[in-house]
């Protein structure tokens, strides 16, 4: 049985920075990534046999919790029948046809493999849609590393301090203006000065690529105002959000319509997925019934697809979230309790099945420049401290926490005990 330091130095070899993925890298918080062997229900298992109750959940997607029964076999009886075709298949139509009847103002979606591309073909699309270039995007919203979204990013971009990446030429850069979070003057005045160049506005409807951030009154709204009133398409990036809210996401929990919305994680069932779809007349610009080009060799992968229905039917059953949204609210109850009675300087955001932890003495963390203020050291050692005591929350201080169906009041109890731990010890 090889540790996890023994696997990274391996990995280290062959694989830049051991990791296939920056955010995987503890390079933030320091030490070496746990390396998982298995996972089941609420909880990942590193290869030395030590059970972790997870909180990333694979950044997300895991809703139901790891290796769901259900999921894992729609997904084996869907591969002996082969495991790619390249061609059209029936669970396409099906789950097409699911995701429009659930989230507001879909008409049409098309399958794609990541939230990246989701991201990356909807700006496309909403720029061929319009005729413009400019897109507007959130300092500290994360919507994958596409180049025109990789500028002042969140996540591990902004972990790494690199929020704007060396490789994304200037002159693509110069077309997405950033505004800031939850201010919705800084949204009117910039379409004031540039609305007729304004192809289109991408946000997440609540941030988990800068911890966890919900929306302000009236901010989700102002955007869908400004667009309309200018021309531009809203583009809602729910590929965290989505299915996270209830089955219509982040829109239907806020009551405020995209344009074009974007899916991923979730809707995969922890398979690599990604959907961008919304207004009949935008996504008619789409090869091949219109000239926006957008392709993908596994797109709408059979496998893929089986575990999204599969995800469907479950999280579909009458009273599937609100124990879900029960259990986020008790955690973040008890991480407080147990930060205050540790005289810890800390607050908790949480909407959905998302949730965060700063470390600050505000009362009330709404944006990017309050979290960059929070105290990054203090989460760091607490990260290390909960890990030791079972717990796996993201590496990083600028990644929101995810809540499953899998993780039961005992599991919280537990949590919020290593956290009473953790602050005592900080
Ligand atoms: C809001 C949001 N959009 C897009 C992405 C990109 O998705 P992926 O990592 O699947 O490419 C992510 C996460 O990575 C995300 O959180
Ligand atoms: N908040 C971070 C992500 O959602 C993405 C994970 C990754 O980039 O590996």
């Amino acid at each position: 049985m090889s540790s996890s330091t023994e696997l990274f130095d391996r990995a280290c070899q062959h694989i830049p920075g051991g990791v296939n993925s920056p955010v995987r890298a503890f390079k933030a918080v320091g030490g070496t990534p746990i390396f998982i062997e298995r996972s089941d229900g609420a909880r990942v298992y590193d290869c030395e046999g030590k059970a972790y109750i997870d909180y990333v959940l694979s950044w997300g997607p895991m809703l139901m919790g790891h290796n769901h029964p259900a999921v894992r076999e729609a997904v084996i009886k869907q591969s002996e029948k082969g495991l790619s075709f390249g061609a059209p298949t029936e669970l396409e139509i099906e789950l097409a046809d699911r995701i429009c009847a659930i989230m507001p103002g879909m008409d049409m979606v098309r399958m794609v493999n990541s939230g990246t591309e989701a991201t990356m073909s909807a700006i496309r699309l909403a720029r061929g849609y319009t005729g413009r270039d400019t897109i507007v995007k959130f300092e500290g919203c994360y919507h994958g590393h596409s180049d025109s979204l990789l500028v002042k990013a969140g996540s591990g971009a902004l972990t790494m301090g690199v929020p704007s990446s060396p490789g994304v030429p200037a002159a693509l850069a110069d077309h997405t203006m950033t505004l800031n979070y939850n201010d919705p003057e800084g949204v009117r005045a910039a379409f004031a000065e540039h609305g007729d160049s304004i192809a289109c506005v991408i946000v997440e409807p609540v941030a988990g690529n800068m911890n966890c951030i919900p929306p302000a009154p009236g901010f989700l709204e102002t955007l869908r105002e400004c667009c309309d009133a200018s021309g531009a398409v809203l583009i809602l990036d729910e590929v965290m959000t989505g299915f996270r809210f209830g089955l219509e996401g982040a829109q239907g929990y806020f009551g405020v319509e995209a344009d074009l919305t974007t899916l991923g994680k979730v809707i995969g069932g922890g398979m690599p997925v990604g959907a961008f779809g919304g207004k009949r007349e935008i996504m008619e610009q789409i090869a091949p019934l219109g000239p926006v080009y957008q392709a993908g060799t596994l797109s709408g992968n059979p496998i893929a697809m089986a575990a999204g229905l599969a995800t469907l039917d479950i999280i579909s059953a009458d009273g599937f979230y609100e124990p879900l949204f029960a259990r986020t609210e008790n955690l973040c109850a008890g991480l407080q309790d147990a930060a205050d009675r540790a005289g810890v300087a800390f607050t908790t955001n949480h909407r959905g099945t998302m949730f965060g932890g700063f470390f600050t003495n505000a009362s009330q963390i709404e944006n990017y420049r309050q979290v960059m203020a929070c105290d990054t050291e203090a989460f760091n050692r607490f990260f290390h401290l909960m890990l030791e005591a079972g717990v796996y929350l993201a590496p990083a201080s600028y990644e929101a926490g995810f809540m499953s169906s899998a993780h039961t009041d005992a599991d919280i109890d537990a949590t919020v005990d290593a956290a009473r731990g953790a602050f005592a010890a900080l």
